[in-house]
């Protein structure tokens, strides 16, 4: 559904080419300091504009609506919106009928029906994200000392970012990349096991966004070939400090004051400027798909800001699902 959070909850809402898009937050505790300002920062890395993201440039000004007085946070719900002012619906005409392979289009359609909005991918936009990075801000706060940080460590398999960028805007394709986040100063014991453990809360959220294809913690998926001796992480002193982190500081499913580090795979754009084959729904003929609109041909490189943001969502519900467990 829209919705996550035990305490801190989020609610988004909103599609590509309606009004807004937004986020609304309850369960944020009162008295921290928030104002629109405060969110620009954050906001602004996700924004589009640099070669390989959309030529879609959006204002992105939040607008708080609602759960703020005087520049500080009252307890009631935050409500988040942001207008959208700069849309092309004409280049989704053809969408109804000739969906496109890898986007939503056709799962939508058979899900909700004709009513689904479609338009600029509708509510499964990349767009619905710029809620979210709003809220992430919120939570940064929340989590205080914490210090969250993701980057880009690949684009199409290269690090060269700008090389496999021009490759892929020469051949009119995309390319996905991986972002890699660190969370560090965390204190021991955040996590709920079994089912709302560090690395579920944050993999739910990293899956919320679109175009995530995969997530591994610490060794991830080479932890297979290691040997228990190997993989073990010792312990150095009574604050928890390991020699390693192969576990990426996490045991149990709890922070064991260790860096919580974490890869993040996404996917090309689905949305290219190659012709490719799809089904007419209407008339059950292939047909070849030629793609109009704006799109990101890396939709990685606006992704870090916003596996931040979900890190810290998941990090600041946990930080007051611990403090309520202790009260
Ligand atoms: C910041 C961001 C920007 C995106 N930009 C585009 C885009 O321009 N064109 C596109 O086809 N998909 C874009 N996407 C991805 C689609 O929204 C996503 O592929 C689609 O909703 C289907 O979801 P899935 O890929 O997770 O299956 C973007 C995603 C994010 C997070
Ligand atoms: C507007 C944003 O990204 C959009 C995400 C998106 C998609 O399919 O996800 C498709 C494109 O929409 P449009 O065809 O309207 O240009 C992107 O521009 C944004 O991220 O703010």
């Amino acid at each position: 559904m829209n919705n996550f959070g035990r305490i801190f909850k989020i609610s988004i809402f909103g599609e590509s080419h309606g009004k807004g898009v937004g986020i609304t937050i309850d369960g944020c505790p009162s008295g921290i300091s928030l104002t629109e300002e405060d969110l620009l920062p954050d906001l602004s890395r996700r924004k589009s504009g640099a070669k390989g993201t959309t030529p879609r440039i959006e204002k992105d000004l939040p607008n708080i609506l609602s759960g703020t007085f005087k520049g500080k946070t009252t307890g009631a719900p935050i409500i988040i919106l942001f207008h959208n002012t700069n849309t092309q619906s004409k280049d989704y005409s053809n969408l109804l009928d000739t969906p496109r392979p890898g986007h939503a289009d056709f799962v939508a359609q058979h899900k909700f029906g004709k009513n689904n909005d479609y338009t600029g991918g509708g509510h499964f936009s990349g767009r619905i994200t710029l809620g979210i990075v709003a809220a992430g801000t919120v939570a940064k706060k929340i989590l205080g000392d914490v210090n969250i940080d993701a980057k880009l460590t690949e684009i199409g398999g290269k690090t060269d970012f700008d090389a496999a960028i021009e490759e892929a805007l020469l051949e009119h394709d995309s390319i996905g990349g991986i972002v890699e986040c660190k969370a560090n100063n965390l204190p021991i014991g955040l996590g709920e096991p079994f089912f709302d453990s560090v690395e579920s809360m944050i993999s739910h959220l990293v899956f919320a966004i679109p175009a995530t294809k995969g997530i591994e913690f610490g060794s991830g998926f080479d932890a297979a070939k290691m040997t228990g001796s190997e993989h073990n992480d010792n312990i150095l002193s009574a604050d928890g400090k390991t020699e390693t982190n192969h576990a990426a500081g996490i045991n149990g499913g709890i922070t064991n004051g260790n860096e919580i580090v974490f890869r993040v795979a996404i996917k090309p754009t689905s949305s290219i400027g190659v012709s490719q084959k799809t089904m007419n729904i209407s008339t059950s003929e292939m047909e070849d798909l030629l793609i109009e609109g704006r799109h990101d041909a890396c939709i990685a490189l606006r992704v870090p800001v916003i596996v931040e943001a979900v890190t810290a969502i998941a990090l600041a519900d946990l930080k007051l699902l611990d403090k309520a467990r202790k009260a």
